[in-house]
């Protein structure tokens, strides 16, 4: 297991007037190299919990463990150093945090910082640049001359430059354009499926990421309301609304899809691609009841 938390509560504030919880006894169970989506509405801890992953957040309350390090409440905690540079957090809008005069002084900042020679660093620079499918070119740029879209995939490169088991992204697409937004998905899901990383995404966006997650977890208010596989989103998905959630149109379309031929139990096709295959793959299905004419639209 990635990480695990056993009955973890946070609170903001804890010893003061002010304090405020936003997490409530959370058990959660996220495998290695599994690719997660995180959702909730407004409020409802995620940031706060991605701040447990790494260690800047320290449970008030239970057990978190990330890798093989274990951070209990009320006790002094492990050396955090080692699992911040295993577990790489990509704040939103991380391009705000480049500061150097150029990408590769910026990229090879942590890994120099964590004791790698300049030359591992410019190694692990121009991989991670490769991995974010951004030109070597670029490197000699300053951060702020590159267009809006090169400097996100910039900002989670110098994250990957320190090779992190575990990458933690708080909305990664945000602002970008549609073409943007999937290809950048495209990219974090090579790292998990062809270089083992485990990604873990926080996303108002559901609908980008339900193809490619393997598994999920709502918050609401707070506390853990639902994690599963996709498939098992897919056939409850009413919890979304519980979630203050719009549910996703892909899901809306399978589950319109999956009711009609009574296909409930099958692995989801959450693409508009896949969907529209297997409704062109049914008998009789373009006459079907409440589908015929929708096909346009799912395309
Ligand atoms: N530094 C802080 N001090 C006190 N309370 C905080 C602090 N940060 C967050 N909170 C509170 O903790 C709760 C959870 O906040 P958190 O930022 O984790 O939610 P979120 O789901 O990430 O929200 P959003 O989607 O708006 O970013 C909220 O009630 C928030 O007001």
């Amino acid at each position: 297991m990635a990480i695990q938390l056993q009955q973890v509560s946070y609170t903001y504030a804890d010893r003061s007037l002010w304090r405020q919880t936003a997490l409530h006894g959370i058990n959660l169970n996220l495998p290695s190299g599994s690719m997660v989506g995180i959702a909730g509405a407004t409020g409802s801890g995620k940031s706060t919990l991605l701040q447990l992953f790494n260690g800047i957040l320290k449970p008030t309350e239970g057990t978190v463990s990330v890798l093989d390090v274990t951070i209990r409440a009320g006790e002094k905690s492990p050396k955090l150093l080692p699992l911040r540079r295993r577990v790489g957090l990509v704040f939103q809008f991380p391009e705000q945090q480049m500061f150097e005069e150029t990408v590769e002084k910026d990229l090879c900042f942590g890994p120099l910082n964590f004791g790698l020679s300049l030359e591992e660093a410019k190694e692990r620079t121009r991989k991670a640049m490769t991995d974010m499918g951004l030109d070597l070119g670029l490197l000699e740029r300053n951060p702020f001359r590159l267009s809006g879209g090169q400097m996100r995939k910039a900002a989670i490169a110098s994250v990957l430059a320190m090779d992190p088991d575990i990458v933690v992204l708080d909305e990664p697409t945000a602002t970008l354009d549609p073409i943007s937004r999937a290809e950048l998905i495209g990219l974090l899901e090579r790292l998990c499926r062809e270089q083992g990383r485990t990604i873990i995404i926080v996303t108002h966006r559901m609908d980008e990421l339900l193809p490619y997650a393997d598994r999920w977890v709502l918050l609401k208010e707070g506390e853990l309301a639902f994690q599963g596989s996709s498939q098992e989103l897919a056939a409850d998905s009413d919890i979304l609304e519980r979630c203050g959630l719009t549910v996703p149109q892909s899901l809306r379309y399978w589950r319109a899809v999956a009711d009609r031929f009574g296909l409930a139990g099958e692995k989801p096709r959450l693409t508009a691609g896949s969907l529209a295959e297997l409704i062109a793959s049914l008998p009789g299905a373009a006459e079907g009841p409440g589908l015929a004419g929708k096909r346009d639209s799912y395309e």
